[in-house]
């Protein structure tokens, strides 16, 4: 393969007068602009040679494709690429070249044909899988519409509904669910695709199979009234659920036009439309997102020195509270054997029924059935001692923050655990060198911080100190990856990454209500931004008691920079607590809906006159857009410090470590990423201005100031940083 083209595709014509034109481009066979052309060209000789009668289109390696090649979109909104011709590659190649070839191609789908990978397959005139492979349209969750004919082709081989529904989620069906629906014809083993594929097309030549072009199917199809009911409730939900994005409505009038209109305009429309979705700011955030998930496995030093992890056979967890009882919960999901240790039978009972308590919610889902029920549990074994400690690969400690606590079950652990174990905690804020002071073991001590809930969060913070081994991050990469979560790799410091960047938000939030803003107006404006609720509403559901305890650490770490509120501390005296205990910024009703609470106003007033602040007029008449501003640059300052001190290798990691532990919402492309969009000297003038008002819980850090003075990205890398990593 020519080192400057991505990609390519090969055909052999066998003698049976098959053409097979194979998509070459690894790892997921993505339909590149190279392989694109090339099926194209290949296309065009298997049509006009003698010997073709049919044709089979194919991926290597066990992947039909995983749709177009996602970074050719970053080169067309950065401008290196020219966009083709409108329609060229849906119409042009797929529809006039393709399906309304004089040939006919059937698709032999192994393991995924996924966004464009599927649409080319719904081109041909028939459909052969191999059992359990991806089929799906996911293009929505990249910013972007099915643009290679899936708004129309999808709806007429699987109906309106059954297309909307996988096309709005974006989540794929099994091949053998595909076969049921209409969009597979056969599900084959691997062994007999290709034969099966082969044969096939000859019986579509020789009249023994239907020759189908899914664009002119009609009989999925609901009457013009029905279809349009279904569309307006689709656009409806699409509203409410992502008012923030234009996109997905989008994509629904290039569908619409397809029934109202016929399919050709529906293709021109689909075209038109998913050429505009391209330079739009979603599109821009959630491809950066795309490629930044997958990017924080990458930890330079770490993970290209060729390391191989090792195999993690049996895990021990310390504490069945929350936190281990939700790890213990994701690891058996993965099929890990867990030993859960605890100091009594009573907490152990209790931490048992944690996770049964966990998977039992998803049988009542019907996401698990009770045998599978049975056999994960049965993988979860309990423990009072550490003698069952002996063959553990890994071990979490999740008990409660208390360091000499913690320091004590090191030591112990370094006793009883064989010398390879990994010494893992899911300390939240505390000082993993301080955690294994007692020990010598301090290259297998690590930080495994999960989020609450652990079996649903997608998060993992992974802590490595300067001694923790670069093999320890190997292994616990390749424990996070199994266990279906994106590992970030951070630095040591008192709250990490994420509840660095946490804690300025909610310190913020607090700071303008004091100061006269409307705690409501805030949450509003936050969600409206896109946040899943607001700083109250959630200091309401984690509970006081945990914003207490972090505010402590932060307060006694960065004092300089710490907003000293009274506010929780006031209503936590008087037994409001948050959700729990039905009252904190909002009462709750006895299902658990949140209202506004005229009391709160009290100790407002009271933690004011404590912190000798006063009401400011420009305060209390803040817009959504000056109440976003003022909660999230101090953000994206931490987010810099964090970026500066080496804690995150790169710009990208926080944007995840964003979206992922904070619900920064992904269409913004995470924290770095939009700062960037508003340009560093824009924040760093705002910062500097409220910290001349304000103080110094607004003055932006040295980073800021000097990529602001440059006018560089804050998301540049950091060239000479004093990397703890
Ligand atoms: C004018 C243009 C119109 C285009 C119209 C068209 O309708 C648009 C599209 O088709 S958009 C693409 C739609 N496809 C997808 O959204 C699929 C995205 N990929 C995935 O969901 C997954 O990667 C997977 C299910 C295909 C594989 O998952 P797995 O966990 O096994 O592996 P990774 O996710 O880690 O991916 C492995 C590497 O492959 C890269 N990659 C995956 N898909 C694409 C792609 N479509 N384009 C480019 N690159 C892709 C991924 O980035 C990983 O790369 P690394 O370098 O990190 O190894």
């Amino acid at each position: 393969m020519d080192s400057r083209t991505k990609g390519k595709t090969v055909m052999e014509v066998g003698g049976d007068g098959v053409a097979v034109i194979t998509l070459i481009n690894p790892p997921v066979n993505s339909l590149s602009f190279d392989v694109l052309y090339n099926l194209k060209s290949n296309y065009e000789e298997a049509l006009s040679r003698n010997d073709v009668k049919a044709i089979v289109i194919t991926g290597a390696k066990g992947k039909f494709s995983g749709g177009f090649d996602i970074s050719g979109f970053g080169e067309i909104q950065k401008g290196t690429r020219k966009e083709p011709k409108v329609g060229y590659i849906s119409i042009d190649i797929i529809t006039d070249l393709l399906e309304a070839a004089r040939k006919p191609s059937v698709a032999a789908i192994d393991g995924l044909a996924l966004g464009g990978g599927l649409e080319l397959s719904m081109a041909c005139h028939a459909r052969i899988s191999t059992p359990g492979a991806q089929l799906g349209l996911p293009e929505l969750q990249l910013g972007v519409i099915p643009g290679f004919g899936g708004t129309q082709r999808l709806p007429r081989l699987v109906g309106l509904t059954k297309a909307l529904e996988m096309i709005l989620t974006s989540k794929p069906v099994r091949a053998e669910e595909g076969h049921s629906l209409g969009l597979i014809d056969a599900v084959v083993p691997s062994a007999e695709l290709l034969t099966t594929a082969r044969r096939w097309a000859l019986d579509i030549v020789e009249r023994r199979k239907p020759w189908i072009s899914s664009l002119l199917k009609t009989d999925k199809l609901p009457p013009l009234g029905e279809a349009r009911e279904i569309l307006k409730f689709a656009r409806g939900q699409t509203r409410k659920q992502a008012p923030n994005m234009k996109h997905p409505l989008m994509c629904l009038d290039a569908l619409e036009m397809g029934i109202v209109s016929g399919p050709r305009a529906g293709l021109e429309k689909e075209a038109e439309v998913g050429s505009q979705v391209i330079s739009l700011d979603t599109t821009k955030g959630l491809i950066h997102v795309f490629f930044s998930q997958r990017g924080t496995a990458k930890v330079p030093g770490v993970t290209d020195g060729g390391l191989v992890p090792r195999k993690i056979k049996k895990v021990a967890i310390i504490g069945g509270g929350l936190m281990g009882s939700g790890i213990a919960t994701a690891l058996i999901l993965s099929n890990y054997p867990v030993i859960l240790k605890e100091v009594n039978e009573k907490f152990l009972e209790a931490g048992i029924g944690r996770v049964k308590a966990n998977l039992q919610s998803r049988v009542r889902k019907g996401s698990m059935s009770k045998e599978k029920f049975e056999k994960t549990m049965s993988l979860l074994k309990g423990s009072l001692d550490y003698e069952s400690f002996r063959d553990v690969d890994m071990v979490i400690e999740a008990v409660i923050e208390n360091i000499s606590l913690k320091q004590q079950i090191f030591a112990d652990l370094e006793k009883y655990c064989p010398q390879h174990c990994i010494l893992a905690s899911n300390t939240s804020t505390i000082d993993l060198n301080k955690i294994g002071e007692r020990t010598k073991s301090q290259d297998r001590i690590v930080g495994a911080h999960f989020f609450s809930p652990a079996h649903v969060m997608p998060l993992l913070e992974i802590v490595r100190t300067n001694h923790t081994s670069a093999q320890v991050i190997v292994d616990l990469l390749d424990v996070g990856k199994k266990i279906k979560k994106t590992p970030v790799v951070v630095g040591n410091c008192t709250g990490f990454a994420v509840n660095r960047m946490f804690f300025p938000y909610t310190q913020a939030a607090m700071f303008l209500v004091e100061r006269g803003a409307d705690p409501y107006l805030i949450d509003m404006a936050i969600s409206k931004f896109g946040m899943p609720m607001g700083p109250f509403r959630l200091c309401d559901l984690v509970g006081f008691g945990v914003a207490i305890a972090t505010a402590t650490q932060f307060i006694e770490n960065f004092p300089e920079r710490t907003y000293k509120s009274m506010i929780i501390p006031l209503m936590q005296e008087d037994k409001r607590a948050g959700e729990a205990t039905r009252k904190g910024f909002y009462l709750y009703d006895d299902k658990r809906k949140a209202k506004p609470d005229p009391e709160l106003k009290k100790y407002i007033e009271k933690a004011r006159s404590i912190s000798g602040g006063n009401v400011d007029p420009k305060l209390v008449k803040l817009s959504e857009k000056e109440i976003i501003e003022m909660t999230f640059f101090p953000v994206v300052n931490e987010a810099c410090r964090v970026f500066a001190e080496g804690i995150a290798v790169k710009a990208a990691d926080l944007d995840i470590a964003a979206i992922m532990g904070m619900g920064f919402p992904p269409y913004r492309g995470g924290i770095m990423f939009w700062a960037d969009s508003m340009g560093s000297k824009y924040i760093y003038s705002r910062l500097d201005e409220w910290s001349k008002t304000y103080g110094d819980f607004f003055k932006p850090c040295a980073f800021l100031a000097e990529r602001a003075s440059k006018g560089a990205p804050l998301s540049a890398p950091v060239e000479q940083a004093r990397s703890r990593l």
